[in-house]
C-alpha cells in the first residue's frame, strides 16, 4: 500500500501522514525534510542560493538519509542529525529556490522512490509532487487543502508569538514559488482525492484518510 499525500504548506500533511502511518503500521516519509536537508547543506557550504548552476554542480554531494518510522522520523546529512536545523527561518526562506533546481529534484526523487519500493509494509509519502511525479502509480492519492487564514493560524500557533499576517504572506509566497517552478511543481494529480481541512480538526482529517486507505485495501482483496 503506497499512499501519496500532497498539498500546500500548513494543510496538515505531516501531522496527518505520521498519524495515519502509525495507525495502519506503514512507514512514513517526509519529502519536504529531504529538500530542507539539501538546502541546509547548501547554506552550510556557502553555495550561492541564487545561482542554480552552482546548486546543480554540487547537488550529488551530500548524503541524505531519512528514517521512516512514523513514531520517530529522522533525517541526517553526511551523518549529522539535522532535524532541528532544517526548520530554521533561514532554511525555510531558501528551500523553494533550491528545490526548483532540476538536478536537485532528480537526486531527491531517486531517494524517495528507493525508500518507497523498499518499504515492506507499505508507506505514506507526503510532499508536493508525490502523486504527480514521484509515485504516479500510488494506490491512493490525497491532496490536502485549507484556506490561507486557517493555515496561517495553525503555523502561528506553532511558532509562538509569530505575527499571523506575516506568516500568511510567507506561506502564500512559498506556495506560489512551489506551484510555478518548471520542474515538478506543487500540483494535484488528476486521480487524487481532495480533502479541504479548513473546518476539520486534525483528528477528523486522520479519520477521513484512514477510512480512504481501508476502503482501498478492501477493494484490492
Ligand atoms: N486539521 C487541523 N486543524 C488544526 N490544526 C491542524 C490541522 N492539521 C494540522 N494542524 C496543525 O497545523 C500545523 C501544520 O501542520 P503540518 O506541519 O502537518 O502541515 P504540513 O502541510 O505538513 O506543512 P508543511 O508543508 O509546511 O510542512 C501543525 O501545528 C499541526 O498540528
Ligand atoms: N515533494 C516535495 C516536498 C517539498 N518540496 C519543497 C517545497 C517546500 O516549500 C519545501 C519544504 O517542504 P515542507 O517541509 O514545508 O513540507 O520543500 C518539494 O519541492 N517537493
Amino acid at each position: 500500500m503506497i499512499v501519496a499525500i500532497d498539498g500546500p504548506s500548513g494543510t496538515g500533511k505531516s501531522s496527518t501522514s505520521k498519524a495515519v502511518a502509525a495507525q495502519l503500521g506503514l512507514s512514513y516519509l517526509d519529502t519536504g525534510a529531504q529538500y530542507r536537508a539539501i538546502t541546509w547543506w547548501m547554506v552550510n557550504n556557502g553555495i550561492d542560493i541564487d545561482d542554480p548552476t552552482a546548486i546543480a554542480a554540487v547537488a550529488g554531494k551530500p548524503e541524505i538519509v531519512s528514517g521512516t518510522d512514523p513514531g520517530h522520523p529522522t533525517i541526517t546529512v553526511d551523518g549529522t542529525d539535522v532535524a532541528g536545523p532544517i526548520r530554521t527561518q533561514e532554511v525555510t526562506s531558501k528551500v523553494s529556490a533550491v528545490s526548483a533546481v532540476p538536478e536537485v529534484r532528480t537526486r531527491i526523487t531517486e531517494l524517495q522512490r528507493s525508500l518507497a519500493t523498499s518499504a515492506e509494509q507499505g508507506i505514506v509519502v507526503e510532499g508536493r509532487d508525490i502523486g504527480t511525479t514521484v509515485l504516479p502509480d500510488a494506490d491512493l492519492k490525497i491532496f490536502l487543502t485549507a484556506s490561507p487564514e486557517a493555515r496561517a493560524a495553525r503555523r502561528s500557533g506553532e511558532l509562538k508569538g509569530a505575527d499571523v499576517h506575516a506568516t500568511r504572506a510567507a506561506l502564500i509566497k512559498r506556495d506560489a514559488a512551489d506551484s510555478s517552478r518548471k520542474a515538478s511543481p506543487l500540483a494535484k494529480a488528476d486521480d487524487a482525492v481532495e480533502v479541504d481541512t479548513t473546518d476539520l480538526t486534525l483528528a477528523q482529517v486522520i479519520e477521513c484518510v484512514v477510512t480512504l486507505v481501508e476502503e482501498k485495501r478492501a477493494a484490492a482483496k
